[in-house]
């Protein structure tokens, strides 16, 4: 493909990905790698650059883009380069016409702005949110024996986190398939080490998805005890039984969840969990350096929804939870109404619990818990509080 070929092709699949942000679609991702599936011409070359491209328009635009065109002529406003590719020659895209919409650049749409600076995000920190994320991995030290790191790694403050720049293709290495590492945000190892699980332990991990952290905490236990893994969605939940075979991690239990009756599958463990974690869904926000389109598709209302969720998770955890044992609360967001305030109305509501600030190597104390952010920790934005049942 030709650089001007590549460009109209990244405004071909920015028309999908805006398509698929207005009408809750696929993802980003997903929508590159099916855009090329029939495109065989297209070399290895070619997908990087219009992938590149396409994301770049992505990270660049603060709102839904009218269509992929508006979305490539502010990257083109931005680099003369491009610019000069939109020349009308066989496969580019037309030339560029005077009073042409362009889309609105900026971080995130103004409402969303407003949201991360009333929670003390300032600018410069709301931009490393769009970052590019480096590649992270934890070694699983139930398959450490196997272990032989690719080279190219550097440690990082997780107790068994590494790092590679972005671009490491992980997937084709012998520890990666012996399942002796994992790919695995620091962020996102240092929420789990938070949990402290210790082996014998009982611990629920009540938001599981396909078992991220699940497999993190099954290593801290050494396999020994009992982690209920639960999740009310089916596809997500299914995906961690070959993700622990692999792994070795053999003292993972699965639930699927009902939502709304969580309860009724989760009696037998009432009272009785030393820890639980609450990995609980919500607006995404620390996570753009992967999902930058995530910020055109989140609404006030979706937001106000995780939020009810999440209060409402909070409280069921806490019932699971023994006298003395230990509720650990997670979201990946840098908003305070799914952080600080969240975990504030938890105390708030259920007296006989108190709030133990996390100690980790890295984030910062936001009210009763601390936050990881892109800018000052070089992790996934992450918010983690920590309660004790008195
Ligand atoms: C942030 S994700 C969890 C990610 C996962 N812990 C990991 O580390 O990969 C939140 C999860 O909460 C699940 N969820 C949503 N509502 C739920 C509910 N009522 N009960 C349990 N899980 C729920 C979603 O399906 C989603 O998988």
């Amino acid at each position: 493909m030709t650089p001007a070929a590549r460009v109209q092709a990244a405004i071909e699949v920015l028309d999908l990905v805006i398509e698929a942000a207005r009408s809750n679609g696929a993802p980003a991702d997903r929508l590159i790698a099916d855009w090329f599936r029939p495109r065989r011409f297209a070399g290895s070359g070619d997908r990087r650059a219009v992938r590149e491209l396409a994301y770049r328009a992505i990270r660049i635009c603060s709102e839904i883009p009218e269509n992929g065109r508006a979305a490539m002529l502010q990257v083109a406003a931005q680099d003369e380069q491009v610019a000069a590719l939109f020349d009308g020659s066989r496969h580019a895209p037309e030339p560029i016409e005077a009073g042409e919409p362009v889309a609105q650049s900026g971080i995130a749409p103004r409402w969303l702005m407003e949201r991360l600076a009333a929670s003390g995000v300032a600018e410069t920190e709301a931009a490393a949110l769009l970052d590019r994320a480096p590649l992270d991995i934890r070694v699983n030290t139930l398959r450490a024996g196997r272990l032989s790191l690719p080279e190219g790694a550097e440690r990082t403050v997780a107790a068994n986190g590494w790092r590679y720049p972005p671009e490491t293709r992980i997937e084709q290495s012998d520890a990666y398939k012996s399942g002796a590492i994992e790919v695995q945000d620091t962020g996102s190892q240092l929420t789990c080490e938070a949990v402290a699980a210790v082996p014998g332990e009982t611990v629920i991990d009540l938001c599981a998805g396909a078992g991220g952290k699940t497999l993190a905490l099954a290593a801290a236990m050494e396999n020994t005890g009992s982690l209920i893994a639960c999740d009310t969605d089916r596809p997500r939940l299914s995906r961690l039984a070959p993700r622990a075979e692999r792994a070795g991690a053999s003292c993972i239990e699965t639930i699927l969840l009902n939502p709304g009756r969580e309860m009724e599958a989760l009696e037998r463990f009432t009272g009785k969990a030393d820890a639980v974690l609450v990995d609980a869904p919500c607006s995404g926000t620390g996570t753009w350096r992967r999902n930058p389109e995530a910020r055109w598709r989140l609404t006030e209302r979706q937001l106000a929804r995780y939020v009810e969720t999440q209060a409402r998770l909070l409280d069921i955890a806490a019932d699971l939870v023994r006298p003395g044992g230990r509720l650990v609360f997670v979201t990946c967001s840098l908003l305070d109404e799914e952080g600080a305030s969240q975990a504030e109305g938890f105390l708030a509501r259920h007296a006989d619990w108190q709030g133990q600030a996390p100690t980790l190597a890295a984030g910062t104390p936001r009210g009763v818990g601390l936050r990881l952010s892109p800018h000052c920790d070089g992790t996934d934005g992450f918010f983690v509080a920590r309660f004790a049942l008195l």
